[in-house]
This record gives C-alpha cells, structure tokens and sequence, in this order.
C-alpha cells in the first residue's frame, strides 16, 4: 500500500445526515476553487473578478496579496510519516486534588426572596423558567439594594447577570415620580463584547416586561453610529455599552448625557482589562464624574486577579466584597482557580504532527450524530482568526459531510457574527471554532464539551473558556490540547487546584475504528489505529493540495499560528518555549507538506531555492505593511469587540 493509496477523499459517515444537520452547516463541506471564477487568458496575467473580491474577503484573503491559481494544484512538498521521529509522551502523574468549591444554588426561592416586585418574580418564573436563587444572587442582590459598591467574584456560568440586573430593576421601577426614557440614562453596564452585551440586554429587556416605562438600549458598534445615535436622541434608562464605541459616543453625540446615572457595572472586568479597555474605562469615568459625581458600582469578574483589584481601586469606593466560594473553604481566590462541580475536566498530550488527526478524531468519535441521544455540541478553541478561518474551512470539506461547522471569531462582520451565535445556541448539534472572543461569559446553552486546541495565555482564559459549559449545573466536559514539551501547564494547572485528567492518544485515535468510515478507507484502515489515522492524514493533506484556496488559509493559519507562539509572554515561556518546537511537524499539524521556510519565511533555508522563497516572503510581508494591511489581529489571539481601530478625535458634532 503506497501514500498515494490513503490519498482518498475521505468521507466518513455514520448515518444520512438529517436535512437539519444540513441546512444548519455554516460551513458546508465545499470546494474552494469552485468560489473563485478566475480570468485566466492565455498570455495575460490572471485577475480576480470584482464580484470574487468579495468572496475572498469572506475567507479573510486580501484580495491584493491573494495569488491566483492557474487552475492547477499546489506542488505537493514530501510526504513524512505520521508516527515516525515524534517526541515521546511523557509521563504525567494526576494529582487527586479537593478543588475549591462553590455551591451553586442556595437554599431560597425567588417566591420566597424579600424586596423584589411580585411582577419581576412572575417575569423570572414565566420568561426565564427562573424559580431558585443561586448563591451569587442571593449575596448579591440586597447589598446592591442597599446603594453601596460591590465588588463580586463567582465562577463561570453561576448568573453575575441577574445579580446585579434584578437589584438595578427594582431601584428604577421604585423611583417616584416614574422614571422616563426622556430623562436620560440611569444605568450604565459594560461589557468586553458585542455578543456579551446583546445577551446583556436581552435579560435586561426581558426583566423589564412588566414596567414599560424603563427602556433598556445598547451601543456596541457593528451598525452606523447614525442609527446608535437616534436610538440615543429616542431616550434610553439602561444603557448596555462595549467600552470602545461608548467612549466613541461620548467624544462625539452630544445628546448622550450622563448626568441622571446611579448605577454603573463593569461586568467581565478581567475580560475587560485583558482587551486593554483599561484606559478607555478610565478616560469614561472621568467624562460621567464629571456630570454625576455619585453613583452606585458594581465590579463582576470569575476571576480576581490583581489586574481587576486594580480596576476596583479606580471605580469602587469602601466595596462591599462579595465571593460566592465556600466560606469554610480556606483559599486564596487569587491563587485557586474556581471551576463548576459539574465540569469534568481533561488533556491530552499529542506529538505536534498528530495534532490535527487527533482533533478530528476527537470531534468525530463525540459530534457524529449517531443517534438523536448522543448528540453533542461542542467549541474548539484557536489561538488566532486565521486558524479559526483555515480549520473550520478545512474541516468542513473532509468532515462537513455529517457534522455542521460554525466559527465565531472578532473579523467577522457583525451580522456573520450574530446569526452564528444565534444558530449555534439553537442546534442540538455541531462543532463552533472560535477564537477567545466567544471564550468570556458568553452563554450558549448545552455545550457538552469545550476543546481548547491551543493551550490559553494564562490562567484566567482557560477558566473563562471551560467555563462556556457546566453552566448553571448542567454538566460538562473540557479537553485541553498539549504537546509533549507544554506539559508542565498541567502541574500548574494542579496547583492552583484543578482537578484534570488525561485521556490517551492512542484512546482517542481508536474513534478513527468506530466511525464508520465508507469506501475505500475502511479497506485501508482494516482494524489498524495507524493505518486509519495516516488516512485521514492523507485526506487532509490532499484536499489543501487539490485546493489552491484552501492552502493559502492553511499557510496564513500556520503563519498566524508560528507568530502567535512566539508571542507568549516571558512568564510563560518555560512552558510554551518557541525555541523547543519542531515548525516542521507543526506544518503537518496544518496538513502542509511544505517546508516552514517556504510557508512562511520561518526558519533557515537549507539551499538557495529556499532562501530565495524567503526573501520574497518577507518582501511581500514587507511591502504588506507598509500598505497598512497588516494588523496584529493577524499574529495574535484576539479579544476584539469587533470595534473599527478608533480614528483620531474629531470635533463634536450634534
Ligand atoms: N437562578 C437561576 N436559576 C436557573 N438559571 C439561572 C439562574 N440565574 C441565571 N441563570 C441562567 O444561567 C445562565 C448563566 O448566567 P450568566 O451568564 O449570568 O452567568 P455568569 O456567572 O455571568 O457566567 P460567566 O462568568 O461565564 O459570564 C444563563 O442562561 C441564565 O439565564
């Protein structure tokens, strides 16, 4: 049996896919060549059609750097063996540790709980399904009754929402004579992103049902700051904002007026600080002092880190602390790492070449819908746009058959970005890779695992990504990605009492033998782990060659990717150490044959074709720049809200 044998175009099904599966697909299994018409006249150079533009623009290809195919494939690099020259798996002892433990809910019903209108409680009982107080309500709520500052820590999807937006509500329907949306805004509540403000507002919205005459509004930018600013001159009482576009407004709407407000909340105040929104938080304090000098704050965070203790030392004054971890649980809250009873936790530690085959036998052994019960819904996590691009692309095409692909990241316009946040909370099924800008408080119900294929930045990022399941109780499961050289993260991780533990390669390789795989792969594989694994390999590998498209994402992703590693930060580097990585392996991870020098102009060419490669890579890099393309959403995990990059002041205008 040759390579080119396994050099199959795979498709591996269990059963027909349901007509559902397949009109929910965002990224249906597709050939890349086939959304590019290409003008290619003998003897003239090739153009991209205008209306292609568009198109490339979708796949997050400048249409000005993207070379044109000549209807060929891309040169195929040599094929390396899958198992062969890999590092060994280290052995990793697991620690039986007690975690930190929060109780979720606490023993009060809603019915039952003092100082809240009958008419809020009918809302939460018949809107939400809400009947139980959970424990960061129930120390929340009063304190924030009782006017003072409130600084809150709980974990991941334990409702910091209701805590504050039940006790906010109660003030404003209580003020006599009735509040009015003319009279300006009330309550501010900041959040990092757009999605995180929507689903803001629509417990805002839903809460005030009942009293017409409080009118919950957001501004988040992804639409005209026009049609924000009508919406503003209409009248808004709460207002739910993204830090930048706020800011933007306050700079620039003169109708936006501050000076009615009493409650401020900085919601996700780590994920605020992580996005650098520190000091647009600082410069919108100083403009809402100035107007009202006294008014209610209130800090959220799952996490407290020192970065957010400096954060409420700037809003909060004498802060009544809430933490809704176990009180006789002697921790240190900036030190342990509180996760959900309910979320079991796991990692895995593949050779970098294995990566990718590993993933998708992951997803495949959990997301096939082998039947309606054991569907799964499940979030892979990237460290950057363009890999988030190239694997949902990739993936797609060799796996779109049965399983639906979605993708979440900050590029995306915000209509692309809404509808796939909205889909995905509404499918029973389907796998969304996404970038950390889904990772932080965003609720997407029933997501049984999260998969974090590259490991986060820091500590808080893989609380706030597991934390996407196990909410409210429900159960769920996490997977974090290692290789061999990254497996100090899990001591770490250990030490700050997590309690992980590691599912096998060989374990998760043995799915490729129990999805049922058709045609020739299932001849091929005949019972043999490696065999099935250098199969899928090989599909992968050949759709990016057939697909000139598809391997310029594969280069950027892998390009994004190389950047991305050598960005971790100093404290980080004895675990994620650029200098100890194989690139080549981690090309394969890509399903690229080529060389890393080629790809990307990484590493020392071996011979005088490769460094000509090279100096032409960096040209063009150069020459990219200099045009202004290059933004370090490219290299870097991104937080982005999605906000435009903020012009210089301009002057204030009606
Ligand atoms: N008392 C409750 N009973 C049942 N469900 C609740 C209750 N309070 C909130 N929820 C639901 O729990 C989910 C998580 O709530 P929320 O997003 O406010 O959590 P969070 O603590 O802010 O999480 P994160 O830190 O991840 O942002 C939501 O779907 C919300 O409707």
């Amino acid at each position: 049996m040759t390579m080119d044998d396994l050099s199959l175009n795979l498709n591996i099904s269990s059963s027909a896919p349901s007509n559902q599966t397949k009109k929910q697909s965002f990224a249906s299994k597709r050939n890349y060549n086939d959304d590019f018409d290409i003008d290619d006249d003998l003897g003239s150079a090739p153009t991209v059609k205008k209306k292609k533009i568009k198109k490339l623009k979708e796949y997050n290809i400048d249409p000005d750097n993207y070379e044109i195919p000549k209807k060929t494939e891309v040169k195929s690099g040599p094929i390396s063996s899958l198992f062969q020259n890999n590092p060994d798996i280290p052995n990793v002892p697991t620690r039986r540790l007690k975690p930190v433990s929060e109780a979720l809910f606490a023993p009060t019903s809603y019915e039952e709980f003092p100082g809240i209108h009958p008419f809020m409680k009918k809302n939460l009982n018949e809107g939400m399904n809400i009947t139980q107080v959970t424990t960061v309500q129930q120390l929340s709520i009063q304190p924030i009754l009782d006017g003072g500052d409130v600084l809150v820590r709980s974990q991941t999807g334990s409702g910091k929402t209701l805590a504050y937006a039940i006790p906010i509500i109660q003030k404003l329907q209580e003020m006599r004579p009735k509040i009015s949306r003319k009279d300006g805004i009330y309550a501010v509540i900041i959040l990092p992103t757009r999605e995180l403000a929507l689903q803001t507002l629509e417990i805002f919205t839903k809460l005030c049902k009942s009293f017409t005459w409080i009118v919950p509004s957001w501004l988040t930018g992804g639409e005209k700051m026009k049609s924000e600013k009508a919406r503003i001159r209409k009248g808004i009482s709460i207002l739910v904002a993204t830090p930048g576009r706020l800011l933007d407004h306050c700079k620039h709407t003169e109708t936006l007026k501050f000076s009615k407000v009493e409650h401020l909340v900085l919601d996700e105040a780590d994920r605020i600080l992580d996005q650098g929104y520190e000091r647009d938080i600082a410069e919108f304090l100083e403009i809402l002092k100035k107007q009202k000098p006294q008014f209610q704050s209130i800090l959220l965070s799952a996490t407290l880190t020192p970065a957010v203790q400096r954060l409420a030392g700037m809003t909060l004054q004498n802060p009544i602390q809430i933490d809704a971890a176990d009180s006789t649980d002697i921790h240190n809250t900036t030190d342990s790492l509180v996760i959900p009873d309910s979320l079991k936790q796991h990692f895995i530690v593949t050779p970098p070449k294995l990566r990718l085959v590993a993933l998708a036998s992951f997803i495949l052994g959990k997301c096939q819908n082998v039947n309606e019960d054991e569907e799964s819904k499940m979030l892979v996590f990237m460290a950057t746009q363009d890999m988030a691009d190239y694997h949902t692309e990739l993936l797609s095409t060799v796996l779109g058959e049965n399983i639906a692909f979605f993708k979440l990241h900050g590029s995306m316009s915000q209509s692309e970005r809404t509808e796939v946040f909205k889909t995905f909370r509404s499918v029973k099924s389907g796998v969304l890779i996404c970038t950390d800008v889904a990772a932080r408080g965003l609720d997407l119900p029933l997501v049984d695992w999260i998969v974090q294929y590259t490991a986060p930045s820091s500590s808080t990022d893989y609380v706030h990504r597991v934390g996407r399941t196990a909410r409210v109780g429900h159960e769920g499961s996490s997977l974090l990605f290692l290789i061999p050289s990254e497996v100090k993260l899990v001591e770490e991780l250990q030490n700050r009492r997590i309690r992980i533990e590691e599912i096998k390669l060989k374990d998760c390789l043995q799915n490729l033998l129990s999805v049922k795989m058709e045609g020739d792969l299932s001849r091929l594989a005949d019972g043999n782990v490696e065999t099935a694994a250098t199969a899928l390999q090989m599909s992968f590998e050949s759709a990016v060659l057939q697909q000139k498209i598809l391997h310029t994402s594969a280069c950027k992703g892998y390009t994004s990717w190389v950047r991305f590693y050598a960005s971790y930060s100093k404290d980080l580097r004895h675990i994620f150490n650029f200098k100890q990585i194989h690139l080549g392996h981690f090309a394969k991870s890509f399903a690229l044959r080529d060389a890393p020098s080629v790809i990307s102009g990484i590493g020392k060419p071996k011979n005088k074709e490769e460094l000509k490669n090279k100096k032409m890579a960096i040209n063009k890099e150069k020459s990219f720049k200099q045009r202004g393309n290059f933004s370090k959403k490219q290299m870097l995990s991104e937080f982005d809200s999605g906000l435009p990059q903020r012009k210089p002041s301009k002057p204030r205008k009606k």
